[in-house]
């Protein structure tokens, strides 16, 4: 049986400034808190802009909450002249516990390639955080019936060098970019086929136990509504969420997945 906690996580985006991230956040904790959330049933994670980090920070020390936060992005440098740039060091001194890294949006419009990904996974790990490295195709690749091997390129060079037990600690999230906000959600026999091919290949790269350890995030159009079905795939340890991460009561049931039925099984 899998010892993996599910890890739900409420990726903002470019949205919501630290008024409105320490409203949402709070809305958050009283929902889960109101439906008895159990956090072992799984980890509830917000990951909003940088600007409202240290608000969330002040609110989930002050008020003791189980959520934990992290940030969307991380520079490949350590500091100094970079401009723009945040360091690892900073968002771990902020409290942070998890880095996105290689989101799609960062691969297509910074042109992030495995390569960068790969050095701010590093930092990320060095600075003590856990990294949520994405990865998936565009339709063009899932057209072509290329998504698997595109995909587990990405994990090769995204991954690339890390030790074992740095790959057992941390999370790998697919996201099929055509899948990405577009409302169009990958069934979950296609998460699974596409997950369970990552975790094959961290079997093939760094062994079975290792495999075993990594959480793997399915991420593109979760809701309330299809997040069960998707949960139920047995290579699927949560979702890399956006836009319903923007609305606390949706959000919250998300992470609640145990207790909704599987609608893709006609419960
Ligand atoms: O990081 C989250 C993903 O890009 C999914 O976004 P979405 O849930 O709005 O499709």
């Amino acid at each position: 049986m899998s010892t993996r906690t599910p890890l739900m996580a409420g990726n903002w985006k470019s949205n919501l400034n630290h008024h409105e991230a320490v409203v949402l956040v709070q809305k958050l904790a009283w929902t889960l808190s109101d439906k008895k959330h159990d956090y072992a049933k799984s980890e509830v994670v917000v990951v909003p802009p940088f600007t409202d980090l240290r608000s969330v920070q002040t609110l989930v020390d002050g008020d003791r909450l189980q959520i934990r936060y992290g940030a969307q992005d991380v520079s490949q440098h350590d500091g100094g002249a970079y401009t723009g740039e945040i360091s690892a060091a900073m968002l771990a001194k902020l409290g942070c516990s998890y880095v996105v890294a290689g989101h799609s949006e960062r691969r297509e419009y910074h042109r992030e390639t495995d390569e960068i990904v790969n050095a701010k996974t590093v930092k990320t790990l060095a600075a003590g955080m856990t990294p949520i490295v994405c990865v998936g195709e565009g339709l063009d690749v899932r057209q072509a019936g290329e998504h698997v091997g595109y995909t587990l390129g990405q994990i090769d060079g995204s991954l690339a060098g890390l030790a074992a037990e740095q790959v057992a600690g941390l999370v790998i999230a697919y996201e099929p970019v055509w899948a990405i906000g577009t409302g169009e959600v990958a069934t979950p026999e296609d998460a699974q086929e596409v997950c369970a091919a990552i975790r094959g290949r961290l079997a093939e790269t760094w062994g079975d136990d290792t495999a075993a350890s990594t959480r793997i995030l399915y991420g593109g159009s979760v809701k309330a509504a299809n997040v069960a079905a998707i949960m139920a795939k047995p290579d699927v340890d949560g979702a890399l969420v956006g836009g319903a991460s923007l609305q606390a009561e949706e959000f919250a049931a998300i992470a609640r997945f145990y207790d909704l039925p599987d609608l893709s099984s006609g419960a």
